[in-house]
């Protein structure tokens, strides 16, 4: 089984060339989304007039605490999750005023790969027919590659395709979620806390194939994790949350070794990986 995967289009060197010609595949303005306190009913707004961007191509995290928002802010900008306030263009398409049948058809180009993989896999389903399903509803798009090649793209030997999702490791089913994703040629992954559910003996494995599905089909990739290990070994450039808000964004280089800002220092001290400790 081969380890590596081929270059389909020339791999992005982070903000290069596909980045320079390509238009982004995501941009946030002053997104605000609204939720109620379970306890009081009051209304707070867990994504609070965040904004920022993702080129073709170029893979950026979104970093911070538990429950400053990382998740609402990743649905609300894929159209999975309501929006209170603020623009979102998605793929070039202004997701207000978008029909759902048009944000419905843009929903191959955009995978999301969750925590919990054996949660995101059907568990009636064997990997099979689970791609099976998938090849029905995008028949064209998914041609381009059969179910023991794909397999083998992730690195997952085909003698698993008969497997239901109770029977994979892990590991194994979270591959099976990226080769589910990979199988759509999204334009943008997005992969919330994609390793945080693995055993840590196969973190660093899964992280190594999500770089290489980037490098090479170009897709784009925004990254949702608490930890800064992770997010620098995955993404160029990254943006910190705190309650709702970015309160820094940069190149990763930056932002982990020279920070300037007291709140983003703070929690790089308290975060797993913290061996990147800001200087100041
Ligand atoms: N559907 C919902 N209804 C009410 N409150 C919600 C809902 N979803 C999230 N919240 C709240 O919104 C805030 C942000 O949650 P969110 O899950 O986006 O944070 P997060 O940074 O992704 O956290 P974690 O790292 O723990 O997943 C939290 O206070 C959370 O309790």
């Amino acid at each position: 089984m081969s380890g590596m995967l081929e270059k389909e289009v020339p791999a992005d060197d982070g903000g290069g060339l596909l980045a320079q010609v390509a238009p982004p595949v995501l941009v946030v303005d002053g997104l605000i989304v609204e939720h109620r306190n379970g306890t009081t009913g009051e209304a707070f707004r867990a994504v609070d007039g965040v904004s920022l961007r993702v080129a073709a191509g170029e893979s950026t995290a979104v970093v911070g605490e538990s429950g400053s928002g990382k998740t609402t802010l990743a649905m609300a900008a894929t159209g999975l999750g309501p929006r209170s306030g603020g623009r979102v263009e998605l793929l070039g398409h202004a997701l207000d005023g978008l029909s759902r049948r048009r944000l419905r058809d843009l929903r191959p180009e955009v995978q999301i790969v969750f925590q919990d993989p054996h949660g995101s896999l059907d568990g009636r389903q064997s990997v099979r027919s689970g791609l099976r399903e998938l090849r029905r509803l995008q028949r064209e798009r998914t041609a381009w590659i059969d179910d023991a090649a794909l397999l083998e793209r992730v690195r997952l030997s085909p003698d698993l395709l008969d497997r239901y999702p109770h029977q994979l490791s892990g590991g194994q089913a979270q591959r099976v979620c990226i080769a589910r994703a990979l199988l759509m040629r999204p334009r943008l992954i997005v992969a919330d806390e994609p390793t945080s559910g693995l055993d840590v003996s196969v973190q660093a494995d899964v992280l190594d194939l999500l770089r290489e599905v980037r490098e090479t089909t170009g897709a784009a990739l925004l990254m949702i994790s608490h930890d800064l290990a992770v997010v620098r070994s995955v993404c160029e450039t990254v943006h910190v949350m705190r309650r709702g808000r970015v309160v820094e964004s940069g190149p990763c280089e930056t932002v982990f070794t020279d920070s300037a800002d007291a709140y983003t220092r703070e929690l790089i001290a308290a975060m797993p990986g913290a061996r990147w400790r800001a200087r100041r």
